[in-house]
């Protein structure tokens, strides 16, 4: 049998293939797509000390117009090189091939092109004082890198959610030391092979495979001469990386965990209620931050929106990701997979009313060795239930009705997670009086997942620390000084 693709670490210009190396299974049929290199502490080192090597090199003389030049370049890469990233992605998540060409692809693209415009766009303070003695203090603002920034991303919108963080760092002068997840390996290495072919100076762009706790995601978050840490993932791994950057008081980006709540008012244009909850409950198989899991309806139209909801749901194709007309690829693994089925045992275990799904679809083919699920509704839990209160990051969500605002706003705003909130309804006096008092991130207003990329995006509680999007990201990837004058 041939030896599975390889992929390497990228360190300082240079793709190298040394170390101990991980599987990457597919999540469609289980079969082995690849490995990867992961990571030893050594290399992880020799990855920070590259970075920091590097910014005393010609990255360090780059202006903001030449930054922003090569970002373009960068994005133009990607974009010449659209389907074999968009077969990586697809190959690593199993999500449906539209999905990759609509969202992950564009968007990566996107992320570059914004903030490399963003930068050079950018205009600081200053201002002028006038003293007593009739002198004047004439103060400005200095931006500079942050310095070497740990890049750690996520599973679920791998390319995505690797460069929402990469197109920022760099454009504001930043080397990047990155640790995509061990669970989709494969487009991050694509992208090492664009910013070697784009130019990037070596040592700007660094990237490690592995995993995280004994691992290159631990060995990242501990080198001593990374300046920030920027990362996406679950509430209790943000918690591990604070302490391990804590002694070295470093700065920290975090964009964590959520428990979601739509809010369907019985004013609400039903049919685009109906639809727009299904999306946000189901939308990569339930495997984005922002997805639904808690929806309360109003009570007039909670039966009728059930039963609205449930057709939906026994609507959606699950299948291969090229199959025409498929909305849902599997989980991204087995082992996540387990974790949901055990919100769908434990769901029963705490009295839910199972609406529709709670199992796994059995195939009779090779997507039975796969990770999939049934979408999945619940009704009749108690408001305390774990199901109602835990993240479990799939296809899968609880409904109970309510009757008025307060009550609503409560229930929604009970949950230690504050990442995104959908609200339905046509009274948009209500919409934005709901929208201050709800203790989110982000509020979408009959709407769900519509993105500017110049917004602040992140989460209050246990959803996270920091906002990144337009000048926040600016913000956060730059050291700011303030320069001031006697004239
Ligand atoms: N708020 C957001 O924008 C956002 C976006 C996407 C995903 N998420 C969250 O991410 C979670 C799903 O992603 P996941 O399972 O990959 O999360 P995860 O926390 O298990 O892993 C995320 C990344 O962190 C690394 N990691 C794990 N432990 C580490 C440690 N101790 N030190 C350093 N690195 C470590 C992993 O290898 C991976 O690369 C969900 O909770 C989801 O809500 C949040
Ligand atoms: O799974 C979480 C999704 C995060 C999305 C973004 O950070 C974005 O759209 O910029």
């Amino acid at each position: 049998m041939s030896r599975p693709a390889l992929l390497p670490l990228y360190i300082n210009g240079r793709f190298e293939e040394e170390g101990q190396r991980f599987d990457n299974i597919s999540p469609v049929d289980g079969r082995l797509l690849n490995q990867a290199v992961e990571a030893d502490a050594a290399q992880v080192a020799r990855a920070v000390q590259a970075a920091s090597d590097a910014l005393q090199g010609p990255w360090g003389r780059y202006s903001v117009p030449e930054r922003a030049a090569l970002l373009h370049k960068v994005a133009d890469g990607i974009q010449a090189r659209f389907d074999d990233f968009v077969a990586a992605e697809v190959a690593d998540t199993g999500r449906p091939l539209h999905l990759a060409r609509t969202l992950d692809l564009p968007r990566a693209i996107a992320n570059f092109r914004t903030f490399a415009d963003l930068a050079v766009a950018q205009v600081d303070d200053c201002c002028e004082t006038p003293q007593a003695d009739g002198g004047l203090l004439f103060n400005y603002t200095v931006r500079k890198p942050l310095g070497v920034v740990a890049v750690i991303a996520p599973w679920n919108l791998p390319l995505l959610l690797l460069t929402w963080k990469l197109g920022p760092a760099l454009a504001m002068g930043n080397t990047v030391v990155c640790k995509p997840s061990e669970e989709t390996p494969s487009s991050a290495a694509l992208l090492a092979e664009v910013m070697y072919n784009a130019g990037v100076p070596a040592g700007v762009f660094n990237l490690v495979h592995g995993f995280g706790p004994g691992s290159a995601g631990e060995f990242l978050t501990r080198a001593p001469q990374i300046s920030a840490v920027s990362f996406t993932g679950e509430s209790r791994t943000g918690s591990a990386i604070m302490k391990a950057v804590a002694d070295g008081v470093k700065d920290i980006s975090f964009e964590l965990g959520g428990k979601n709540a739509a809010v369907v008012f019985a004013d609400a244009d039903f049919d685009a209620a109906v639809a727009g909850v299904a999306r946000s409950s189901f939308f990569n198989t339930g495997q984005v931050c922002l997805c639904t899991e808690r929806v309360y309806v109003e009570r007039p139209i909670f039966d009728r929106f059930v039963a609205a909801l449930k057709a939906r749901a026994e609507g959606l194709k699950l299948g291969y990701p090229d199959e025409d007309g498929v909305d849902l690829g599997p989980l991204v693994s087995r082992q996540h997979r387990e974790k949901v089925l055990s919100y769908f045992a434990l769901a029963r275990e705490e009295g839910a009313v199972v609406i529709t799904g709670g199992e796994t679809p059995q195939f009779g083919d090779a997507r039975d060795q796969g990770a999939y699920v049934r979408p999945t509704i619940w009704t009749g839990l108690p408001d305390h239930a774990r199901c109602v209160r835990e993240e479990i990051f799939g296809p899968v969500c609880h409904i109970a009705p309510f009757d008025d605002e307060e009550e609503v706003l409560r229930r929604v705003n009970d949950s230690p997670y504050g990442l995104a909130c959908a609200l339905w309804t046509q009274r948009l006096d209500r919409a934005h009086r709901l929208a201050r008092r709800v203790q989110v991130g982000i509020v979408w207003v009959n709407a769900w997942y519509a993105r500017d990329l110049r917004t602040p995006f992140g989460g209050s509680k246990l959803s996270g620390l920091g906002r990144e999007g337009g000048r926040h990201s600016l913000d956060f990837y730059s050291e700011i000084s303030n320069v001031c004058v006697k004239l």
